[in-house]
């Protein structure tokens, strides 16, 4: 989480006093800065260097305030942070009889005069009482340190008065904590404040000269703040504390006039004030590395209340007297130093894993209702969604077996674990086949690595390795897949593996398919013996064949099992039979298209002709030109030229041919159109008629005939092997079967499913805010429900 850096926030309060000494404390305009002026002692001499002028800047000045002004000011917004998470400290330092106490726990007879501990107790469930979308519970401890002895001011006391549990402080990643400190949940303000109660009447106070009810120990209160709240399905954990001291008086030894225990305390209390100041000196010193929190309880606990990851307040009590300045001025010191102290404040956010786990599995059992009641409208009361039982396993292994051998002709599918485990079934027999494939494979040939040439190429010269390939050379053996078991009647014809391979017949087995079976794209394979495996392949098949029970070999089954015919002598088969239809229509396609081939070329020809008899007539007729020039031209009376009647006879020509050049010419054109139509009606022919005899060759020389069967419409094989009526319930996406649901279930249609929504959701109010009433009821305090409470409430939002 991002940190932002941050100063310690340190305030003053002044006790009221008559006797204000208004010449020694001068507070600045901005009620943030203090001067104080000490008069020099005439005593010392004349020449005295003793400082006279003290001046303090700090966040606040809190003269003559109110509690409640107080609280605003340096309470108030370290608790609503708190209440987002971040960790909170606030401190009362000063001398005794200042107003520690008197600020942080208050005068307990009145109201108003009420401290910063009441006080932050409230806001804090104000705040819960606000707050919609978390629960948060608060919980409460209360400690004090006496003497350098750590002591649980809530703990459940012995007869004898002592708490029966040890104490320590203990340094764990999250930070500090005081083992053996009991720490209370409370429902409500007045519980904390029970408990605040209890602990005051607990606390060590003597008498003595400067405070009659002076609090001889360190006393730290302690608002622990866990909000949960849920970010989809996780549920998050927002964990912090506020921790309010009132850190026992400082005071000058001499100046309390304690002895015996008193005096042995008043050591205590400025050994470990000492520390604490020695602390925040240190803290605020960037270049210390080595802070010394160890040296006392107090500061040992305080280890992360102090310039850590949290918001620090210190308040710093004085008495407004000039007798007491040396103390005044010894706490501003104090506070000024605080103020030096960097801290950096971070959300201390968690995921409750334990908790999203539970929002989970309410949600799942929320959903299964809902499944459950969804089955029950749509009456499929038998289906069930719990993981499967190994019976149950055990059951859809053996319907897929007997399915596999034909014993049975559907599985049966009730819910989708089901399928998936009939899907790792079916996965499991075809690794199985896979492998026995394999070994198979090598029990019969050696590997070579692809990139061992000198071996590939002795075994190409010796004539066992395909040049090109590098695979199997196919003339010794033949290998057949067997992708699911026969039906009994067919495994004798069936399920020899490997054969020797009949003159003129191709393999069944692709280059490909072995290579799905070969174990390295690096390596090839090629055959241990030649001959001697094909022997030794065909008496262990044999003897496999023996082993089955012999049942009769139907025809088409003999068909499958025996070798195909090539593909030459099927197409004609195929042209003759089932393609002959397509063949006579390809056929004549073709003659057309010969044909205008045919007077394509013709025309051509004829074109070419023409061309070369209109050159020829223009040469003519131009050598008549010149020979009619050079004898002189003739012309008749309207002037209009003569010519001979050769010439005419050519120009007559001449036109002719011109005519039959462009009807020829127009023909050819339309001859082309012709032929390319035609070529792709050939074309197309073509493929239809391959495309069709591939079809037909696989059906009929390819595809076992069982399988045949099965893919004939009423045969036993269908999609996802599930009935259909149950496919249709599986592929239904929410909306499809929720619309299905309203044709069903609504008498009036789909049209009033508005109406039933609408309804339905006001049930669902009304059932909430009578949970929630009923809750409010149960509760002693009015208006205030429990963590637990709204929870349940809310999950009946969850069904809206
Ligand atoms: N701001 C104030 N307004 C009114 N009365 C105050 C104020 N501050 C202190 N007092 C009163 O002064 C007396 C001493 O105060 P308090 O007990 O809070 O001092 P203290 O600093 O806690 O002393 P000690 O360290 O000895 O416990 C109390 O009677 C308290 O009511």
């Amino acid at each position: 989480m991002h940190a932002v850096e941050k100063k310690v926030r340190a305030f003053v309060r002044v006790k009221p006093t008559a006797q204000f000494a208004q010449d020694v404390i001068k507070f600045g305009p901005d009620n943030k800065s203090i001067d104080i002026y000490i008069k020099k002692d005439a005593k010392k001499g004349v020449v005295n260097n003793k400082q006279t002028d003290w001046s303090f800047k700090l966040d606040g000045v809190l003269h003559n305030t109110s509690q409640e002004l107080t609280y605003e000011t340096v309470a108030k917004k370290l608790v609503s942070e708190a209440l987002v998470g971040y960790n909170g400290t606030i401190m009362c330092y000063g001398q005794t009889g200042a107003g520690k106490t008197y600020t942080m726990t208050g005068a307990t007879a009145e109201y108003k005069h009420r401290g910063i501990i009441p006080r932050a107790v409230q806001q804090v469930f104000k705040a819960i009482t606000r707050s919609v979308d978390s629960f948060i519970t608060v919980r409460i401890s209360y400690l004090e340190i006496y003497n350098e002895t750590l002591c649980d001011l809530l703990s459940t006391m012995t007869s004898s008065g002592a708490s029966d549990v040890q104490m320590a402080i203990v340094d764990c990643p999250q930070g500090v904590y005081v083992k053996g400190l009991s720490i209370h949940s409370v429902s409500d303000e007045e519980d904390a404040l029970n408990l605040l109660f209890e602990g005051e009447t607990n606390r060590v106070i003597a008498e003595h000269t400067l405070n009659k009810n002076s609090s001889r120990s360190h006393c730290i209160f302690t608002i622990y703040i866990q909000s949960r709240f849920r970010v989809l399905s996780d549920v998050r954990c927002i964990n912090s504390k506020i921790n309010l001291i009132d850190l026992a008086g400082s005071e000058r030894l001499s100046k309390t006039g304690s002895e015996g225990r008193v005096l042995k305390e008043a050591a205590y209390i400025n050994k470990s004030l000492s520390f604490l100041e020695q602390i925040i000196i240190a803290l605020a010193d960037p270049k210390r590395e080595h802070i010394p929190f160890r040296q006392s309880k107090l500061t040992h606990v305080l280890k992360d209340s102090l310039g850590g990851k949290c918001n620090t307040v210190l308040v710093a009590n004085i008495c407004g007297e000039a007798l007491h300045v040396e103390e005044t001025l010894s706490s501003l010191r104090f506070a000024t130093r605080m103020k030096w102290i960097t801290t950096e404040p971070v959300i201390n956010v968690t995921y409750d894993s334990e908790g999203t786990v539970k929002a989970l599995e309410k949600e799942i059992s929320l959903l299964k209702q809902e499944l459950a009641m969804h089955d029950s409208l749509v009456n499929r009361s038998l289906v069930t969604y719990d993981p499967l039982t190994d019976v149950q396993v055990a059951e859809i292994k053996s319907q897929i077996h007997k399915y596999l051998q034909g014993d049975i002709d559907e599985i049966d599918i009730m819910n989708f674990r089901q399928v998936q485990e009939v899907f790792r079934q079916f996965k499991l027999i075809v690794r199985k086949q896979a492998d026995e494939v394999e070994t198979r494979l090598r029990s019969k040939y050696v590997l070579i690595d692809r990139n061992d040439f000198a071996t590939i190429s002795a075994a190409q010269k010796v004539g066992i390795v395909d040049v090109d390939h590098h695979l199997l050379k196919r003339q010794d053996v033949d290998i057949i897949p067997t992708p699911v078991p026969p039906k009994p009647d067919e495994k004798k014809s069936r399920t020899s593996s490997l054969r020797p391979k009949k003159e003129g017949t191709k393999s069944l087995f692709s280059g490909r398919d072995l290579a799905a079976h070969l174990p390295s794209k690096s390596q090839v394979i090629i055959p241990t013996k030649s001959l001697d495996v094909k022997e030794k392949a065909r008496n262990e098949d044999t003897a496999h064949i023996d082993a089955q029970p012999s049942k009769p070999v139907s025809k088409e089954n003999s068909q499958w099992s025996s070798s195909p015919p090539s593909r030459a002598v099927a197409f004609e088969q195929f042209k003759k039979e089932c393609g002959s239809e397509i063949n006579r229509i390809f056929k004549e396609n073709k003659s057309i298209l010969l044909a205008r081939r045919k007077r394509s070329s013709t025309v051509a020809r004829r074109i070419n002709i023409i061309k070369q008899e209109i050159e020829d007539i223009k040469k003519a007729l131009e050598a008549q030109r010149q020979e009619r020039s050079q004898q002189g031209e003739y012309v008749d009376e309207k002037g209009r030229l003569i010519i001979d009647e050769k010439e005419f006879l050519l120009i007559m020509k001449l036109k002719d041919l011109k005519e039959e050049y462009r009807c020829s010419y127009a023909e050819l054109q339309d001859l082309k159109a012709e032929i390319q139509y035609c070529q792709h009606l050939v074309d197309q022919c073509r493929n239809k008629l391959i495309s069709e005899f591939e079809i037909w060759y696989s059906e009929s020389f390819l595809i076992p005939t069982y399988v045949q069967n099965a893919l004939k419409s009423g045969g036993n094989i269908r999609p996802g092997m599930i009935p259909i009526n149950r496919v249709m319930c599986l592929e239904e996406d929410e909306q499809d079967r929720f619309e299905r649901m309203q044709e069903v279930m609504l008498p009036a249609g789909p049209d009033s499913v508005s109406f039933y929504k609408a309804k339905m959701k006001t049930d669902q109010k009304h059932t909430y805010s009578r949970t929630m009433s009923s809750l409010k009821l149960m509760h002693k305090k009015p208006g205030h429900i429990t963590a637990a409470g709204k929870d349940k409430a809310l999950s009946f939002l969850h069904v809206t």
